[in-house]
């Protein structure tokens, strides 16, 4: 590590945490310590949302043509993707997922800068056909001002890439606080823009815990938007801190998310798409397919496909380009999971697979959980409900389309569902009826920079990525220019 990949990065300077404490930070595979930052709290944070504000106040950014900051984005894409082996090794090194998922993020990452550069000078504003004679009536955007953005920690680059590249390609400034306990590829992308010409002030980089630090950017009185990716209960504190000063708010928040089985699928491809809907990063993804639903007709032989794929997961380093499944972040997390293995048993779940760490000795030192499946699930059973974000998935059955649309959508949660047929009309009825922020048909997990990204319900307020995602960062305004003017008269003649 080098020193500034220590510290935080406040007004164009690279600063220890007022107290001058600092956190250990850990690779989840071994629990060795892989570097140690900067521990902020509320003071580092005032200070980081002073320099934000000033920066915005001045103009310096703002007030810069469109195009400009687009070339400055454009830039910053480019220096990820030179430094992408180095970016994914360090987010492999952060949250144990597998090498080649991190080198995905990295290339997802560039191209996400890459699309608000272009983005950024696209929208000069609306003409309105004004009612009224001889006037003018004018739609423009305007960035929204300082915003505060609160990354977590299981895609800590590419969720804290969603929130920096439309902000700044709007003219805001921003102050970012990834997870406390993964911070280090945000910093890194702190220190590749730092290298280039960002005025002092645009981006701050602070770290530390989110009950004193993210806390503080919600509440702060001069931030103007808060957006927000992490849990439920979080989102919900978050909202609450926003209301002081009526900021805008932006949350990406958990999913408990459908994936469905018709009897007519293809049932190979389908196959594929739960392995790869859910044992990614360990099934830590909030829009993992955790709640598999399939038709009766053809529940047994799938069950028994999956189990025996599942069996054959290979868990390992990240690091290693055989490892298929790292482990989960923490040990908290991890004993978090296990806890689940008691709900479903008394919910009554049958455990076919996994359900325990794994015991082979190579994997000890990690925050391991073996691939689990548990079938005989019904919808009111707590580990059908709840978001268990963990390599764990519970089956139900459903014997026609009504029933399991009106189970899919008996939910909390909205942000995604996936549903497999080969019923044309099915799949417009389907994806119509089903109450998510992204319906798959015949595919799972697929998001993309030009596609807008959210909730329905409790998933979530707003949007990310796509023209959305840069809206969200902007105010609509609306300037009426009468060429004419006139006494109104109103009140009589002076
Ligand atoms: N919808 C999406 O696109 C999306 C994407 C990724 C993750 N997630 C969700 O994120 C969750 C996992 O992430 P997590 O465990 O890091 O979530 P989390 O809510 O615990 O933490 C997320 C971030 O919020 C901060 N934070 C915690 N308490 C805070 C407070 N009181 N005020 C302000 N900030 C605070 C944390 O420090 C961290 O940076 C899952 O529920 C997952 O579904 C959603
Ligand atoms: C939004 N996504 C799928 C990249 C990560 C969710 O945890």
């Amino acid at each position: 590590m080098t020193g500034t990949e220590k510290s935080m990065y406040i007004g164009g300077r690279w600063l220890p945490a007022v107290s001058g404490k600092t956190r250990r930070i850990f690779n989840p595979f071994n629990g060795q310590v892989v570097a140690e930052v900067a521990e902020g709290d509320r003071d580092d944070a005032k200070k980081a949302v002073n320099a934000a504000r000033q920066a915005f106040d001045s103009g310096v950014w703002s007030d810069l043509p469109a195009a400009e900051r687009g070339v400055l984005l454009y830039r910053l894409a480019e220096k990820i993707a030179e430094q992408s082996e180095e970016l994914a090794r360090l987010e492999t090194l952060d949250t144990g997922k597998t090498l080649e998922e991190s080198r995905w993020d990295m290339s997802d990452i560039a191209g996400i800068f890459r699309y608000y550069a272009g983005l950024a000078d696209k929208d000069g504003g609306e003409l309105i056909d004004s009612p009224i004679p001889h006037s003018e009536s004018r739609v423009v955007r305007e960035p929204v001002g300082v915003c505060g953005q609160i990354s977590p920690w299981n895609y800590p680059l590419l969720q804290a890439a969603w929130k920096l590249a439309p902000a700044l390609a709007a003219g805001c400034t921003v102050v970012i606080k990834p997870s406390e306990i993964t911070p280090l590829t945000t910093l890194k992308i702190t220190e590749l823009a730092a290298g280039l010409n960002f005025p002092d002030g645009v981006i701050n980089t602070v770290l530390g815990p989110g009950h004193s630090v993210g806390a503080e950017l919600a509440e702060h009185p001069l931030v103007d938007l808060i957006s927000f990716t992490g849990g439920i209960e979080t989102g919900k504190t978050i909202m609450r801190a926003a209301s002081g000063n009526v900021k805008k708010i932006a949350l990406e928040l958990g999913g408990k998310n459908p994936h469905i089985i018709f009897a007519d699928a293809d049932l190979d491809a389908a196959l594929e798409a739960v392995l790869n809907g859910v044992f990614f990063h360990a099934g830590q993804i909030c829009s993992a397919g955790s709640r598999l639903m399939i038709e009766d007709r053809v529940h047994d032989r799938f069950v028994e496909r999956l189990k025996s794929r599942m069996a054959a997961i290979r868990l390992g380093d990240g690091m290693e380009s055989a490892t298929q499944m790292g482990p989960l972040i923490s040990a908290e997390h991890l004993a978090k999971v296990e806890s689940y293995m008691r709900v479903a048993e008394s919910d009554g779940a049958r455990l076919e697979l996994g359900g325990t760490r794994p015991e082979a000795p190579e994997l000890k030192d990690g925050f391991f959980f073996l691939p689990t499946l548990l079938t005989g699930c019904q919808g009111d059973m707590r580990i059908v409900r709840e978001e268990v974000f963990g390599p764990v998935i519970t089956v139900e059955t459903f014997s026609d389309e009504d029933e399991v649309v009106e189970l899919a959508n008996a939910t909390i949660y909205g942000l995604a569902a996936g549903f497999w047929t080969r019923d044309a009309d099915r799949m417009h009825r389907v994806a119509r009826r089903l109450r998510f922020g992204t319906v798959w048909i015949n595919d799972f997990n697929v998001y993309f920079t030009q596609a807008p990204w959210g909730g329905y319900k409790q998933s979530g307020l707003g949007r990310e990525l796509g023209r959305h995602g840069l809206e969200e960062y902007t105010e609509v305004k609306h300037v009426f220019h009468n060429h004419r003017p006139e006494p109104p008269c109103w009140f009589g003649n002076s």
